[in-house]
């Protein structure tokens, strides 16, 4: 078992918050793009209120063109939060020790972007992270580790088991939260449930329709997107040149194979489009599946086959969806993932993961309408596998190890 913020005291404590503020951003004006984590990290935040709070997070990865510094995150939580944040341009040296000293309770200080630190971005277990500068360091700056970066919980690196390792440590309020809502859909949601699965994650969306069929959590599960187009040449389709480059661009040939295991074991509960949206001279066409050109892309779920997936969400009492149904940039091409959404989010539990569907879904003004739209997009298509994510193991390691 995990432990929460209502089972320990944080009043006057060194209070070292692991959130996951890694957004979309535009790193030469410095502006976030999409504050969504901050905002479903405020509540946790406001929460640490008597505690001296030390924020630790990241944006982006080693190489990347958004791997910045983390001081436009810093203004902006300081705009949501409505209090100063103080910003540390270091992460465990005497600039961000002496600010730590400095502080009283109340005070939220942000250290600079942790993955500036080359030990950060390794993949480590508990028990090494624990050896390494960064956590030994970070953690002698505070009392209680809480962790809140959902969106991280998939990644072993020090931060994330390394510092539960050392330091008794909790769920913040937002890990609390997706950890029930995400269990919820294992166990006791209303049924029928229905898994749809979208966007161009293909290997990880095959786990997940492996696990909740095998294991019987889903009893259907809808196939769109680039996830689909696997599942049609699994049925033998010829899905044209430019879709089967695409899977082969992505790496995923080899998925073909699996998509057919699970077509055979559970045949109907797998729904595969009977009719796809093509680019045909420039514009969307309709077709049936055993008519897809040779040289046309698949680019949307459409006609029949729209309607039949709309019926099985309407006849849902829970879906969980992640990935969108097609190239919803394009207009021509958005209409399958615009419908999908409006059918899943009248059902009566409706769980979302993946940041393109959340950011449509956002789009839309839809969000208030779902029960619980993740802020992971790896961490949640990881945790529907069934897999025990390493930061939740790692808190319940430290729950034992500090009881
Ligand atoms: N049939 C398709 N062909 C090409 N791209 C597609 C298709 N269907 C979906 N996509 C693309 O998938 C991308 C999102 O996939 P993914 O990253 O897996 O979603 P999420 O972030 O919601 O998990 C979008 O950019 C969308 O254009
Ligand atoms: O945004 C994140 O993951 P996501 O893009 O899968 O939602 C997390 O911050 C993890 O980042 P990473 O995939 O660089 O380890």
């Amino acid at each position: 078992m995990i432990k929460n913020l209502s089972q320990i005291d944080i009043s006057r404590k060194k209070i070292l918050l692991r959130v996951d503020f890694n957004s979309p951003i535009d790193p030469q004006a410095g502006v976030i793009l999409d504050d969504k984590r901050f905002r479903e990290h405020l509540r946790t935040i406001q929460a640490l209120r008597d505690a001296i709070c030390i924020i630790v997070t990241h944006q982006s990865r080693p190489g990347k063109k958004d791997f910045t510094s983390l001081e436009a995150h810093a203004s902006r939580l300081q705009q949501l939060l409505g209090k100063p944040v103080t910003f540390i341009d270091d992460i465990f040296g005497h600039t961000a020790q002496d600010a730590v000293r400095n502080a009283h309770p109340g005070d939220v200080i942000m250290l600079e972007n942790v993955r500036f630190n080359a030990e950060e971005n390794l993949k480590l277990n508990g028990e090494e992270s624990a050896k390494t500068l960064l956590i030994r360091n970070l953690s002698k700056m505070g009392d209680i580790f809480v962790n809140d970066a959902f969106g991280t919980a998939h990644r072993s690196q020090p931060t994330i088991v390394g510092l539960p390792e050392v330091m008794p440590s909790v769920a913040g309020l937002l890990m609390e939260k997706e950890i029930s809502n995400l269990s919820r859909v294992f166990e006791g949601a209303p049924r029928p449930v229905t898994f749809i699965l979208g966007g161009t994650k293909v290997d990880d969306s095959i786990d997940v329709a492996h696990h909740v069929l095998s294991n019987g959590i889903a009893d259907r599960v809808i196939t769109i997107g680039v996830v689909a187009n696997i599942f049609l040449a699994a049925q033998g389709i010829t899905i044209g040149k430019p879709s089967s480059d695409l899977i082969t661009q992505l790496g995923y040939d080899n998925q073909i194979a699996i998509a057919k295991a699970i077509l055979d074991e559970f045949g109907e509960k797998v729904f595969v489009p009977e009719a796809v949206a093509i680019r045909k001279d420039g514009i969307r066409v309709e077709i049936p599946v055993d008519q897809i050109p040779a040289d046309c892309p698949i680019l949307d779920i459409g006609g029949t086959g729209l309607k039949s997936c709309l019926d099985i969400i309407k006849n849902s009492k829970t879906v969980v969806l992640n990935g969108p149904a097609g190239l919803f940039e394009e207009t021509d091409f958005a209409l399958g993932t615009y419908e999908i959404i409006k059918a899943a989010a009248d059902v009566q539990f409706s769980v979302v993961g993946g940041g393109h569907t959340a950011a449509v879904i956002e789009k839309m003004g839809y969000d208030k309408r779902f029960t619980h739209i993740s802020t992971g997009g790896g961490a949640c298509i990881e945790f529907l596998t069934g897999k025990k994510l390493p930061a939740i193991a790692a808190l319940e390691k430290s729950a034992a190890k500090f009881s």
